[in-house]
């Protein structure tokens, strides 16, 4: 079964677009939720992380994630101590859930998928686009933050142009219904066996 590596910045609209793959019947795989859920059950990433951010790390058995945040992508540093400390779970974890999906392909949603080499796993990869003024707009239409800490998020990632390079498919998502047409296509031709 093909691995499909979906990615895209911060509000570019990449859990919109997995879940248009879904609607298709494509299992997804969104790495952000399965890296909050194994952060909180996972005994090992629980100690090295408070070791690493200290004791407010953790507030009544959740990740932290306000604390967290705030601390990470203001220290590229400890950004990449926190991301060796979680990645190589979620792919391992990943991998095992991989093998139990049916279907030509698989998606796997993750935020960072160049910037670590996660792509050089996937068999295709798609990056989702969007101008940045939008993205930071719907973000902060959908969540209780602030420019700030949105542009700190942006400046640990990889840009548009630098993903492309790497990208075997784009999609624009701008307009929803374009979007959702452009799913279809994408759809279509990974459906075919190759
Ligand atoms: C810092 C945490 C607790 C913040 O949680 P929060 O609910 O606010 O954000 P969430 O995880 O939903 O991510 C939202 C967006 O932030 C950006 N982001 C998240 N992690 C990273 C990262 N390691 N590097 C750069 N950007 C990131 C992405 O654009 C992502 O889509 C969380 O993002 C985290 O634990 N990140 C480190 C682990 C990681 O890389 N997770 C991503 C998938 S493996
Ligand atoms: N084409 C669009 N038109 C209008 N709103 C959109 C569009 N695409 C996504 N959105 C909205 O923008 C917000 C961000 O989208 P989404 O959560 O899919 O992005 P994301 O890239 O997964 O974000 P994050 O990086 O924070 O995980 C959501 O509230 C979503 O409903």
């Amino acid at each position: 079964m093909k691995i499909i590596g979906l990615t895209g910045g911060i509000g570019s609209g990449k859990t919109t677009v997995a879940k248009m793959f879904e609607e298709l019947g494509i299992s997804v795989y969104i790495a952000d939720i399965e890296a909050k859920k194994l952060s909180n059950r996972s005994k090992v990433i629980r100690r090295k992380l408070t070791k690493l951010l200290g004791p407010h790390t953790y507030k009544e058995s959740q990740l932290n994630r306000e604390f967290v945040a705030q601390k990470i992508f203001n220290d590229p540093d400890l950004l990449k101590k926190v991301n060796a400390i979680i990645h190589p779970k979620v792919a391992s974890h990943f991998k095992r859930w991989a093998k139990k999906q049916q279907g030509p392909y698989v998606i796997k949603e993750a935020a960072i998928l160049f910037e670590n080499g996660g792509y050089k796993q996937c068999d295709k990869t798609i990056l989702v686009v969007a101008p940045k003024a939008v993205r930071i707009e719907r973000i902060l239409a959908r969540d209780n933050s602030n420019k700030e800490e949105i542009e700190a998020r942006m400046k640990n990632q990889w840009s548009d142009s630098e993903k492309k390079k790497l990208a075997d498919i784009i999609i624009e998502n701008t307009h929803l219904e374009t979007t959702r047409k452009r799913v279809l296509e994408v759809h279509k031709n990974l459906s075919q066996p190759q």
